[in-house]
């Protein structure tokens, strides 16, 4: 065999179990057709968050207009751009580097299964004891007339200019949070929704202050709308329409209806793996019905979120499999996840809403900002946390926050519920202060 362990695709369901399985000396293969490092390094969560913090920044200026700032700074999107691709561009061979320092070896171009042991790119073929599929989801294309004018997150997140008048169809992650990129820049958004709502996972009473802030910004949700068809105008804008006589004439069209998984172009059926429109079906042991065919990331039909640290996690645990230091199935741990709207949401663990339907079993304690000095040095006034504890034994199994630095208080919070600690546990921390921790301490319900 060429390699012990055979990899398709080179993100983060790969690259962090790979490189420590390496460096103990196991032979390794990696194949990728794109880029290194995959979606959230070249052109998902990191170019994201890039475009999106200096805009954040501007909101908590504004925040503190006539409290000791005067004057909110301009978004120069083609300099933001500009850093955004001086950021990003060196993560591919960043990404190669870090596979090629530790001795795997690197195979550029597209993967497609020979048979259950051998893997083909172009005309040379690649065998392995074992291989992992980790080959991520690409943008869902809306299949109706005239979807071709429409762009993707990928060419989102290279706009060279921000148009003037920006439509998004869909409401979850990329829906949400470029129309909040592309509001802050001065663009006119629309958001258009197959269904009643957005950020479906997220808290309803957060999501509803995060959509009244963006309606308050000029931003229209149109609930309810499958769009139908499209075409571009003569002066080159593009008009959408929809049941009963729905037109809308704009000047640039996001299809952000979800991401689907590339297992349609491996060949799948030669080594007779089985997927499903989610994914590839994996066992506990994220193990396909081939076995000594795995699979991690995006790639996988998961009931857990498809997240970065989901797929790093996924990735630690087969390399840890491989390694022989962890023969069980795979324990996740509470899951954390944040949608980057400004403020931001974030929630681990039990769900907010629902502990709300559940009252007999999880007891909320809730918090607002706007009593909470430290919050009001960026006179923060919209900000609120909710606590989530088992009844039946007082410990802390979730919570949500809708703030600011919302990614801070879920990840100081990440650790309590992983080790379920109780209310009076929490209370046994001694943290620096100021702070976003500290603060945290004291909305806690004392015993
Ligand atoms: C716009 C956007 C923003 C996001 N923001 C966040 C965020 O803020 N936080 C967060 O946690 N998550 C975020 N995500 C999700 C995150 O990017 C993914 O969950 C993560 O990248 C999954 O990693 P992966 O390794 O499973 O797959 P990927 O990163 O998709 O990597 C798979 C790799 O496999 C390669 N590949 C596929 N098929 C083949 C083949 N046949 N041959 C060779 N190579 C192949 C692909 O080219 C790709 O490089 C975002 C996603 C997008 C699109
Ligand atoms: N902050 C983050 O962690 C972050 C950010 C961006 C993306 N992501 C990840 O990337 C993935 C993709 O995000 P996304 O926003 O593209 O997907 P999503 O699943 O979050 O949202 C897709 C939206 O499109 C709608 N939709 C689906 N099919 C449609 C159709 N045929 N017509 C009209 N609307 C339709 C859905 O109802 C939903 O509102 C997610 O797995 C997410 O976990 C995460």
């Amino acid at each position: 065999m060429d390699f012990s362990v055979l990899y398709i695709g080179s993100g983060q369901a790969t690259w962090n179990g790979a490189v420590p399985l390496a460096k103990t000396g196991v032979k390794i293969g990696v194949i990728e057709e794109s880029q290194y490092g995959g979606v959230c390094s070249n052109k998902g969560c990191n170019a994201k968050i890039i475009l999106d913090k200096p805009l954040q920044l501007i909101d908590q200026i504004k925040a503190l207009q006539g409290r000791g700032l005067d004057g909110v700074p301009d978004v120069n999107w083609e300099d933001l751009m500009a850093h955004k691709h001086e950021l990003i561009v060196p993560q591919d061979q960043h990404g190669k580097d870090r596979l090629d320092n530790v001795g795997i070896t690197t195979i550029s171009g597209h993967a497609e299964f020979v048979d259950a042991h051998t893997v083909a790119v172009g005309k040379k073929t690649y065998t392995a004891d074992k291989i992992v599929i980790a080959s991520g989801m690409r943008p869902h294309r809306l299949d109706i007339p005239g979807a071709e004018h429409f762009d993707n997150s990928t060419d989102f997140l290279s706009l060279p200019h921000m148009p003037e008048h920006v439509t998004i169809l869909g409401g979850g992650f990329v829906g949400i949070e470029f129309a909040t990129i592309a509001s802050a820049v001065g663009a006119k958004v629309d958001v258009i929704t197959r269904g009643a709502d957005i950020l479906k996972q997220f808290p309803r009473e957060y999501v509803a202050s995060i959509k009244a802030d963006l309606k308050q910004a000029g931003v229209r949700f149109i609930p309810d709308m499958a769009v139908q068809s499209a075409e571009k105008t003569s002066s080159g804008q593009i008009t959408l329409n929809g049941p009963k006589g729905f037109v809308l004439t704009t000047d640039y069209v996001l299809d952000a209806t979800g991401r689907v998984p590339n297992h349609d172009q491996l060949n799948l059926e030669a080594a007779g793996v089985k997927a499903n429109a989610h994914g590839i079906e994996v066992n506990d042991y994220l193990q396909t019905n081939v076995p000594h065919i795995y699979a991690a990331g995006d790639a996988i039909d998961k009931t857990t979120p498809k997240l970065t640290p989901t797929a790093a996690f996924e990735s630690r645990y087969l390399a840890a499999k491989f390694m022989g230091t962890n023969e069980g199935p795979i324990a996740y741990p509470a899951i954390s996840e944040i949608v980057f709207t400004s403020p931001r949401i974030a929630q681990v663990g039990v769900h907010l809403d629902e502990a709300k339907a559940n009252p007999d079993k999880y007891e909320v304690v809730s918090a607002s900002y706007d009593g909470d000095w430290y919050r009001q040095v960026e006179n923060e006034q919209r900000g609120q946390l909710a606590l989530i504890f088992e009844k039946a034994n007082q410990k802390l199994v979730g919570a949500a926050e809708k703030a600011n630095a919302a990614e801070e208080t879920i990840n100081t919070i990440v650790p309590y519920v992983q080790m379920a600690l109780t209310k009076e546990e929490l209370n046994d921390f001694v943290y620096v202060f100021p702070s976003i921790a500290y603060t945290l301490q004291r909305r806690l319900p004392l015993v």
